[in-house]
Formats: structure tokens, C-alpha cells, sequence
């Protein structure tokens, strides 16, 4: 536990555990803050031997990803969660020409989705029909609406990426959902920072063994996928990612970025990323507005007024919506989903706040710190949709609203999370009333803790809206 010079402060780390024992592994949010209000807005933690610096409140984020936002654009490259990616795909991929070059390409081919035959907006829409089928069947009752979103979400991605949705009782969806489940548990859970802090137990055999075993099934199965697309498709005709991204691959015959392996992870990547911050966002939205009728109101008042003889929203159709923009908004930054963002790594040896970071200091961005930040909300510490309204009653986003984080590293799925949101909230916010079940008691506003936080599972009353 050497502490390098000029290093940020923090607690006293003791040999071996280092500041293992000041936190909460379970949940150390309300750790990361006490430190902070003890240590200010840069301080380090010992993970083990390896100091992690921890960063809180905009200015020192502004500084950080956007300012000096290549010095802060690598990721740690010899944790669990590297393992458990097999060092390849585009999340945890370390900065350099293979992550530049498929950050690129998936950004791209994101965007270009909605110049295809089928729209983005459409393929989310078809989605919507099957959300509003399952509500329709629960009219006067209440539901736990967490496996309708979820199913949603992964829906969406599967279809960007694979060209296909499938049933939540499909096979292949059930085996690959559990995988996934179980290795979240393990990436959430206290294995994964012990097997961080500890490089000594690595080779033992531990739970963590069978996160390894999963994804090389996960592999398995998606490659399965690949090869079926392989054999049906027609080159430079794509119909989804997979394809395109191998149209990409006869365009590179001569390097060896862009194979099979990157694919599948690629996809693995995509998937993961897109599926649980999009359904707990939109959890954590139900669980808001359900409490919140009066804001439910006035959002659909605006909903209607806007979309009045229309068929259906489009995403167009928000800058014509500053009210419903806002709830959003607001909604975005009260579930915070990514709490801690991704780790990042510095790629050389810089300074941050006057303070030095050696090349390799693993950076924690603490999105929580700004995205309650006093000084920065007008209500920095409860529900309310004025944070993005100014005095005239307009859409305004503070520089403070970093959910999707900042810098060349930003989620790359920000506009395609957006479209859904609004798509989703609006379309069944015009047609369904949701409410808090007179029996349910008082809401739990606290959620489960992981890398996406997971609003704890609640019931909603649904009505359909009068005609009138
Ligand atoms: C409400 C929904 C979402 C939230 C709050 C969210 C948030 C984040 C955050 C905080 C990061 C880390 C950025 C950093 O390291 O600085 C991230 C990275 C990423 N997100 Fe998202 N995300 C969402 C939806 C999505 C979707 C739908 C996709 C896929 C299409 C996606 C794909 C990614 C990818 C690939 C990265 C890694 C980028 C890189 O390392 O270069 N995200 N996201």
C-alpha cells in the first residue's frame, strides 16, 4: 500500500486488505460519500495494494473526462471483470486503435439504423405493441411491471443487433438471460472485489470459476447466431449489426481487429449495456410518476395536446414537449443508473487538481455526486421536473446532468437509450393511468446496489385513460 507522490488523500489503508474494510461492500455509495465530505473531491482508496482514486462533483469531472479526456480514457485492464470479458469488446477494451475502431463502428452503425428500411423508431414501436398488449391483459389490476421492461429492453437490442426479438419463455433467451444473471451477481457481488484485491486467489477454486464458465457458453451460444448469419446473408444487403459488422470484415481483409471473437463480445457488449440500464431507468420512471400523479398529469396533458389526430409520438416530436422532456430528464437523473460509470484508467502520467496520477491509476467516477450535486439543482434531493424548466417554462439540461457520463468515453448507446425512453414513456403514458396501489404501503425509493442500480420490485395499479 505505497502511496506514489503527490498522491490524492484518504484513510489510512492497512497492508493486504488496503481500505477494504471502509467500505460497505454490499453498497459503498454512502461510503464514497462520507469520504468525499472527509477527503473533498479527489481521494484514493486502496483496493487491495492497487490505489483507485475516486472523483466527485462537475468540476473535477469536467476536468477529468472532458478537459484532459484522452489522459482519463483507459480502462484497468487486470480485474475480475476483464476476465470475465476475455480482454476483448469494446466496453472494458483499453484505449487504442481496437477500441477507437470499434467504438467508431458500433456508433455508426447505430446511427445508421435509422436510415434503413426499418427505422430505429419503428423497430422500437413494434416493441411498444407488445408492452401495451401485456398492459391491456392487466387493465383494473395491479402488475409488477420489472419483467415487461426488461423483456422490452432486451427486446430492442436483439432486434438492433440480431435482427430478431423472441419470447421471454424462448429457450435460448432463458438459458442466455441466466447466464447473464448469474454473472452479474458475481460482477456485483463481493467476489469480484476480492478477486480484484487479492491477484493470489485467482487459480483457487472459487465461485467466481463458474463467471468464467458462463461466458464461454454465452460465447458459444452467440456464435451459434453469427454462423446462422453467416450462412443466410447477403453482403452489402445487412439486416442488423451482426451483419453489417460483417460486411465490415471483408472490407478489412488485412487486419485482424475486426474476427469472429470481437464479434461475439461486441454483441455480448451491446446487449449488457443496453438491456438492465434501460429497464431499471424506466422502473425507477413508473415508480416516480406512480407517486407523483400530479406530474403524471400535466405529462400527459402535453402528450395530448402535441400529439393531438396523431397515430403516434415520433422522437421528433419531443422538442415540441419541454414538460415531458423534463420528467425524463428528471427521471434519468434520480434513477442514476450507472452509479460509479465504468472504471476508468489513466493512459499516461498526469495531474488532476493539482495532484499526481501515475500512468495506470485506476479512476472511479462518482456520476452520483454530481448528479446530486448542491449548488448545481435547484432540487438536488428530490423528484421534481423544475430542474430542467426555466423561468419560462422551457427545456434546459444543466451542464450537471452526466448520467451517460462525459468525454470520448460516453455511453455509445446514449441516443438510441434516449429514443426508447421517450418513445416508451410517452406511448403508454398517453393510452394507460398508472397508480399506487392503495394497499402498497409507502414506496421504497432505495435502490438495490450493482453496477446498474435496480429499483426494488414494486406493484402498479393500471387503468386505461378516457376517450373523452
Ligand atoms: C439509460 C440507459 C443508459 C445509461 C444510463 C448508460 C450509461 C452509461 C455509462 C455511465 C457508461 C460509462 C461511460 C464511461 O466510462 O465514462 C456507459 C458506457 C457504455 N454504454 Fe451505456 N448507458 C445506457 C444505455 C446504453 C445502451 C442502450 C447501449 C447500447 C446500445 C449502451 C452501450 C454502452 C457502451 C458500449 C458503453 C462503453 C463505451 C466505451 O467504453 O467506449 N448503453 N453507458
Amino acid at each position: 500500500t505505497q502511496r506514489p507522490r503527490n498522491f490524492p488523500p484518504g484513510p489510512f489503508a492497512l497492508p493486504v486488505l488496503g481500505n477494504l474494510l471502509n467500505l460497505n461492500l454490499e453498497n459503498p455509495l454512502k461510503d464514497f460519500e462520507r469520504l468525499r465530505r472527509t477527503y473533498g473531491n479527489v481521494y484514493t482508496l486502496f483496493i487491495g495494494r492497487n490505489p483507485t482514486v475516486v472523483i466527485s462533483g462537475l468540476k473535477v469531472m469536467k476536468e477529468a473526462m472532458v478537459t484532459k479526456g484522452v489522459e482519463f480514457a483507459g480502462r484497468p485492464q487486470d480485474l475480475f471483470i476483464n476476465a470475465i470479458t476475455m480482454n476483448k469488446g469494446v466496453i472494458l477494451a483499453d484505449y487504442g486503435l481496437n477500441w477507437k475502431e470499434h467504438r467508431r463502428f458500433a456508433l455508426m452503425t447505430l446511427r445508421n439504423f435509422g436510415m434503413g428500411r426499418t427505422s430505429m423508431e419503428d423497430r422500437i414501436h413494434g416493441e411498444i405493441q407488445y408492452l401495451i398488449k401485456t398492459l391491456e391483459g392487466n387493465v383494473g389490476k395491479t402488475m409488477s411491471p420489472k419483467r415487461m421492461f426488461h423483456n422490452a429492453a432486451s427486446n430492442i437490442i436483439c432486434q438492433v443487433l440480431f435482427g430478431t426479438r423472441y419470447e421471454y419463455d424462448d429457450d435460448f433467451m432463458k438459458e442466455i438471460l441466466q447466464l447473464f444473471c448469474e454473472n452479474a451477481k458475481f460482477i456485483n457481488g463481493p467476489w469480484s472485489m476480492l478477486y480484484d484485491s487479492f491477484p493470489f486467489i485467482r487459480n483457487l477454486p472459487l465461485p467466481f470459476n463458474k463467471g468464467l464458465r458462463n461466458t464461454e457458453r454465452i460465447q458459444t451460444l452467440l456464435g451459434g447466431l453469427v454462423a446462422e448469419h453467416k450462412k443466410t446473408r447477403v453482403p452489402g444487403e445487412p439486416r442488423d449489426f451482426v451483419d453489417c459488422y460483417l460486411d465490415e470484415m471483408d472490407k478489412r481483409v488485412d487486419e485482424s481487429f475486426f474476427c469472429d471473437e470481437e464479434l461475439t463480445m461486441i454483441a455480448q457488449d451491446l446487449y449488457v449495456a443496453g438491456t438492465d440500464t434501460t429497464s431499471n431507468t424506466l422502473l425507477s420512471g413508473f415508480l416516480h410518476l406512480t407517486n407523483n400523479p400530479h406530474i403524471q398529469e400535466r405529462f400527459q396533458r402535453e402528450i395530448d395536446q402535441v400529439l393531438e389526430g396523431k397515430a403516434q409520438a415520433t422522437f421528433e416530436d419531443r422538442h415540441k414537449m419541454p414538460y415531458v422532456q423534463a420528467v425524463i430528464h428528471e427521471i434519468q437523473r434520480m434513477s442514476n443508473t450507472v452509479p460509479l460509470s465504468v472504471f476508468h484508467c489513466s493512459t499516461k502520467n498526469t495531474e488532476l487538481m493539482g495532484y499526481s496520477l501515475p500512468k495506470g491509476t485506476t479512476i472511479i467516477q462518482n456520476l452520483t455526486s454530481v448528479l446530486n450535486e448542491e449548488g448545481q439543482w435547484k432540487f438536488p434531493h428530490e423528484f421534481n421536473p423544475e430542474n430542467f424548466l426555466n423561468d419560462k417554462g422551457e427545456f434546459f439540461k444543466p451542464e450537471a446532468f452526466m448520467p451517460f457520463s462525459a468525454g470520448p468515453r460516453m455511453c455509445l448507446g446514449e441516443g438510441l437509450a434516449r429514443m426508447e425512453l421517450f418513445l416508451i414513456l410517452v406511448t403508454l403514458l398517453r393510452k394507460f393511468k398508472f397508480i399506487w396501489p392503495e394497499d402498497a404501503g409507502e414506496p421504497d425509493f432505495t435502490p438495490a446496489f450493482g453496477i446498474t442500480l435496480t429499483p426494488r420490485p414494486y406493484r402498479m395499479k393500471v387503468e386505461l385513460r378516457s376517450t373523452d
